[in-house]
């Protein structure tokens, strides 16, 4: 039996039907994410779990239990949220200490052990009689952090909890997170709308849109195989083709549209030869944008349009208004829903 079930959850908010009918299961020790736009019912989701919002159908399943309607302080689960909702008054230390006092009484030595372990974990040595307001947002969300974990809850639970801090500390904290859920085997549900993070931070992802699942899978299936134009339009950037536009860059009309990421169509200033396994197309250069050590071009097949990204060693290879030459594999054009 799976650790954690969500069974046909529905919730609404007067007229708005935010959950409809959502199942999905998550294994013990997995940090599963729930990715997806605003609004589209991924926190609403985790409140059920924590106890913070009643599903108005449905069960929710830890550990064995039905906990659908179970009083939320006394379900076991640590809840790390984008404010860091720590206590002004309160030193490091003590906002760590909190949530042990709070939850069972523990012998002083006891306490003093886990919290020089958490505090250990989450590289906070220094600081623990610093005040919140002395510290930057990445410590305040590691002291966030460490008051959740000193519980040993059964889940682990986090809504956004990254997305006020700033981009280059935000990679560091993600891989932090992974590391410490991996080394306690804690499970862990993250809830974001940065791919990026899902793809860096997950063993699982399941895509929402709208109160329902669009696709679940591990990352890289994600990214290599979506299924549908809303998957294949929020991860990995695809260039997504209708029919008639498929049909335009190679002749070939498959009757639904095709996916294509933009790393896998090859550019280059000659034809390529011609190769049963993949299709081949003139265009033009329109434009190109830079990002990091990739070039993502733009090119023009007739009235189609196309990204194709090159590895941005140092000369720029193609000029708007060059007339260049693509390829680009069939197994890499994606049937999609
Ligand atoms: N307590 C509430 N009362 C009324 N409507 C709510 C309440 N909580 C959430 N909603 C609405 O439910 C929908 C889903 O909200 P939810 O916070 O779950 O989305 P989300 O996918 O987590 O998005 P975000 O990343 O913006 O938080 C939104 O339309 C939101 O306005």
């Amino acid at each position: 039996m799976a650790y954690i079930q969500f069974e046909k959850i529905n919730k609404r908010f007067g007229a708005n039907h935010v959950l409809r009918d959502i199942s999905l299961t998550i294994e013990k020790g997995q940090l599963v994410t729930l990715l997806g736009p605003s609004g589209c019912g991924k926190s609403t989701l985790l409140r059920t779990l924590a106890g913070l919002e009643a599903p108005d159908s449905g069960r929710v399943i830890l550990d064995g239990e039905d906990i659908t309607g179970k009083d939320p302080r006394r379900r076991n689960v640590g809840m790390i949220f984008q404010q860091y909702s720590l206590f002004p008054n309160m030193t490091v230390r003590e906002n760590i200490a909190f949530g042990l006092k709070m939850q069972k009484k523990l012998p002083a030595e006891e306490i003093n052990e886990r919290i020089a372990r958490v505090i250990d974990m989450v590289e906070l040595h220094g600081k623990e009689k610093s005040l919140p307001a002395q510290l930057s947002g990445g410590q305040q969300q590691r002291v966030a952090l460490a008051r959740s974990i000193i519980t040993e809850p059964k889940v682990l639970l986090f809504d956004e909890p990254l997305s006020a801090i700033d981009a280059k500390l935000r990679k560091a904290l993600q891989l932090r997170i992974k590391e410490i859920q991996r080394s306690l085997g804690i499970t862990a549900i993250f809830v974001t709308h940065d791919q990026d993070e899902a793809m860096l931070m997950s063993d699982v992802i399941h895509l929402f849109s709208t109160g329902k699942i669009e696709q679940s899978g591990r990352p890289i299936d994600m990214y290599t195989a979506p299924r549908t134009r809303f998957a294949a339009g929020f991860i990995g950037h695809y260039n997504i083709l209708s029919p008639a536009q498929f049909e335009a860059v190679t002749g070939e009309n498959r009757g639904c549209d095709v996916a294509i990421r933009p790393e896998t169509v090859e550019v280059q200033p000659q034809p390529f030869p011609e190769r049963q396994d993949a299709y081949r197309s003139a265009a033009v250069v329109e434009d190109f944008t830079p990002h990091g050590n990739i070039l993502r071009y733009t090119l023009s097949v007739g009235s189609v349009n196309l990204q194709a990204d090159v590895l941005f060693r140092s000369v720029l290879l193609f000029e708007p208004g060059q007339t260049v030459y693509l390829s680009v594999e069939k197994k890499n054009c994606l049937s999609i829903a």
